[in-house]
C-alpha cells in the first residue's frame, strides 16, 4: 500500500469515527485548549496530523531492530504502521508485528510487515496502541472500535505499552471528553443479566452496541457482544477496583479499562507539538 493510500485510509476512518462522535453529540464538553472551534474547517486533517506526529514519535522512540512489536487497532495506529513500514524500507529495521485485531492484521499485511502471533512470539518488546481516553493517572478507556480483548492480551505480553493519541484523548479524569462509555466485552447469552448486575452495583446505563452496516448487535473479532457502560458521572473512581469487580461477573470477557498497563502516552497537539505523559 502506498503512503498516499494509507493516508487516505486514515482520513476515511478518522472522518467516520469523528463524524459519529460529533453527530452523537459525544463531545458535549471539550477542554479549553481543545475547543471545538479548533475542529472546524480542517477538522479531520488537524486530528489526523495530531495522530500522525504522536504515532511517528512513539515509533521512533520505542521500536528497535530485531524486536517484536504489538500493533494496536484504530485510526491512530494506521500512522504507527505507516512509520514502521517507512523505517523498514529506509533503515532495514527488522521487526515482527503481532496484531490486536483483524484490522491490525490487515494493516501489517498490506504494509508488507512481518506478521507474528503470540504462539511464536509470546514476549513482545513494546505494544503501540491508541486509546479513547487517557486520564491523569494513565488509566485508559479502550475498545471504542470493539478491539479491547486482543489489545489487552497483546499489551499484557509486552514489556511496555505505549499509547498514541490526538489531543482530544488527553483528560484529567475518565468521561471528561469521551462520552461513549466504557466498553465491556461479554458473552452474547449473558448480556442482559450482566447489564442488570452492573447497573445495580454501580449505577449508570449500559447499552448493547449495535452494528452500523448490519441489523443487530456489533459482534467483536472474538464473536462476543459489547456493552457500553455510561457510568453515572465523570468521577475519580478507583478504576482498578471497579475493573476487578467487573471481571468477576460470569460472562464478562474483558473490559476496556486499562489500569496500570500503559508506560507512556504521546498526544499529538493542535499546535503541532507532541505532549507526553508517564505514570
Ligand atoms: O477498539 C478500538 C481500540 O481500543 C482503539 O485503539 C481506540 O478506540 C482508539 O482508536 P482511535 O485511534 O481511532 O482513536
Amino acid at each position: 500500500m502506498t503512503r498516499a493510500t494509507v493516508k487516505r485510509l486514515a482520513q476515511v476512518i478518522d472522518c467516520h469515527w469523528n463524524l459519529n462522535r460529533l453527530t452523537n453529540n459525544t463531545f458535549t464538553s471539550v477542554s479549553k485548549t481543545n475547543s471545538r472551534s479548533s475542529y472546524t474547517g480542517k477538522l479531520n486533517m488537524s486530528l489526523n496530523e495530531a495522530k500522525r506526529i504522536a504515532a511517528h514519535r512513539a515509533v521512533d522512540e520505542w521500536v528497535k531492530t530485531n524486536t517484536t512489536v504489538g500493533i494496536g487497532s484504530g485510526s491512530t495506529v494506521v500512522f504507527a504502521v505507516e512509520r514502521l513500514a517507512e523505517r523498514v524500507r529506509k533503515e532495514g529495521l527488522k521487526i515482527i508485528c503481532v496484531p490486536t485485531s483483524f484490522q491490525a492484521r490487515q494493516l501489517i499485511v498490506e504494509n508488507d510487515l512481518t506478521l507474528g502471533d503470540l504462539d511464536r512470539n509470546p514476549k513482545l518488546a513494546v505494544a503501540i496502541d491508541g486509546a479513547d481516553e487517557v486520564d491523569r493517572n494513565m488509566v485508559l478507556i479502550k475498545g471504542g472500535g470493539g478491539c479491547l480483548l486482543q489489545e489487552k492480551i497483546v499489551a499484557s505480553c509486552a514489556e511496555k505499552m505505549v499509547v498514541i493519541a490526538d489531543y482530544t484523548k488527553n483528560s484529567e479524569y475518565l468521561g471528561e471528553q469521551y462520552r461513549k462509555g466504557i466498553p465491556i466485552e461479554v458473552v452474547p447469552m449473558a448480556y442482559v443479566p450482566i447489564k442488570e448486575r452492573i447497573a445495580a452495583r454501580f449505577g449508570g446505563e449500559l447499552k448493547l452496541r449495535m452494528a452500523v452496516a448490519k441489523a443487530g448487535p456489533c459482534v467483536t473479532d472474538n464473536g462476543n457482544f459489547i456493552l457500553d457502560w455510561h457510568f453515572k458521572e465523570s468521577c475519580d473512581c478507583d478504576w482498578a477496583k471497579v475493573n476487578g469487580e467487573l471481571l468477576q461477573i460470569p460472562g464478562v470477557v474483558e473490559t476496556g479499562l486499562f489500569v496500570n498497563m500503559a508506560t507512556k502516552a504521546y498526544f499529538g497537539m493542535a499546535d503541532g507539538s507532541v505532549k507526553t505523559q508517564e505514570k
